[in-house]
């Protein structure tokens, strides 16, 4: 499974994750030929380099504009310049996805109907840019899922064309609802609303303390120096390539409790699975054989959790290969809203697709349907796929 880690201790903006996307391994020239799709050409120029952040060597994006002429494009006008491209759809649907968070955002903060917010002066053709481009970076990754640590949102104020606001600033404290969000000592706007957008776009989880096999680390750099380094760093984890075992002992003296959080803690701690089965053992005894599905890289730490939180005083442990199908996450539009869709390929063909269940879920208490109900988008996830 390929995971991307946003490590946000300095914050997210749009410039921050498209520079970090970069950094990993994107090609820059593959970014720049699918930005052309957009045809704003004209409007703007790219400029990616090298800096140094508290030392640290990263890459730095930023969108130059070329033009000054006041584009005031409220969302219909940017879906349209995204619809009307050749871009593909996952990298479009992601992009409006964004820029539709970014968009009910500006309209609760300043008290608007969505589709009369205007993205403002400058800020449209760059935040078209940064949003885009890293949808176009984050497709080209092939990624499976997505996690965030906590946001460090920054403090204090900042100026822009509204006059001085808080930090967060309204639309980014109205798009981060619900995320776990922190400031330390620097008084500076960390998190931007676009930044806030995209993580809040493409996060499956948001937590700290985050079981990974880091294949590669790319830092994004952000506009201004600060003391400690003013970089987004993300982890790329690819344990494909891992052996796997399974690990099983036969326990008959713990109570119920006990293996559930000893489920809980194997998983936190990076199991691939973990699931009980009811035996019959000696001394006719009713047991349970504990059996968990174990990447080398993470074998110590899970045999850890059995011996300290578990009775066994031994366990088996059978390499196991897989046979895996090919697989690819879509966001597809439905009547409720977006639904991601697991697909997979046996021999290049489709032989199975699979909405996200906790979308399903999200639909079903969201719109005060039977989870019933809600499974019946499939029909419709198939159509638009
Ligand atoms: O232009 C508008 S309406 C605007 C609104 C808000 C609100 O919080 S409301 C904040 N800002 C500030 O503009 C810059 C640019 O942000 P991007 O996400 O476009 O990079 C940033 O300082 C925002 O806090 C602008
Ligand atoms: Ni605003």
């Amino acid at each position: 499974m390929r995971i991307l880690y946003f490590d946000c201790f300095s914050g997210i903006s749009g410039d921050m994750a498209v520079a970090s996307l970069l950094d990993l391994g994107v090609s820059k020239e593959y970014l720049l030929n699918e930005l052309k799709k957009l045809n704003i050409d004209e409007e703007y120029k790219i400029d990616i380099k090298r800096v140094k952040r508290a030392g640290i060597d990263s890459t730095y994006f930023d969108v130059i504009l070329t033009e000054h002429r006041h584009h005031a494009r409220n969302l219909f006008d940017i879906e349209g310049i995204i619809d009307k491209s050749d871009l593909n759809k996952s990298v479009k649907e992601l992009s409006k996805k964004i820029f539709k968070i970014v968009g009910e955002a500006e309209a609760k903060v300043h008290g608007e109907k969505l589709y009369d917010v205007h993205f403002h002066e400058v800020g449209a053709t760059d935040s078209i840019i940064d949003i885009v481009a890293f949808s176009i970076c984050l497709d080209y990754l092939k990624i499976d899922k997505v996690i965030s640590s906590y946001i460090n949102t920054g403090r204090g104020f900042v100026e822009c064309e509204h006059g001085i606001l808080p930090v967060p600033a309204p639309a980014t404290a109205e798009i981060l609802r619900g995320i776990p969000i922190y400031s330390d000592e620097r008084e500076f706007e960390l998190t931007t609303p676009t930044g806030a957008a995209i993580i809040k776009a493409v996060a499956d989880e948001f937590k700290m303390d985050c079981p990974l096999v880091i294949k590669n680390v790319g830092y994004g750099a952000g506009k201004r120096e600060t003391e400690k380094p003013n970089v987004l760093r993300v982890i790329l984890s690819d344990d494909n390539q891992d052996e796997l075992f399974l690990i099983q002992a036969n326990i008959d003296d713990m109570t119920g409790e006990m293996y559930g959080y000893l489920m809980d803690k194997l998983f936190e701690a990076g199991a691939r699975d973990v699931y009980y089965t009811p035996i019959y053992m000696k001394k006719n005894r009713p047991a349970v054989t504990l059996n968990v599905i174990v990447s080398k890289s993470m074998e110590e730490k899970i045999l850890d959790i059995i011996f300290t939180e578990s009775t066994t005083i031994g366990v088996r442990k059978i390499k196991i290969d897989r046979v895996e199908l090919e697989r690819e996450t879509k966001t597809v539009e439905t009547r409720y809203g977006d639904v991601k869709v697991k697909i997979a390929r046996y021999k290049d063909k489709i032989v199975n697709i699979k909405p996200e269940f906790e979308d399903l879920k999200r639909i079903a208490d969201e719109n005060n349907i039977p989870l019933k109900s809600a499974t019946q988008v499939k029909c419709e996830i198939n159509h638009n796929l």
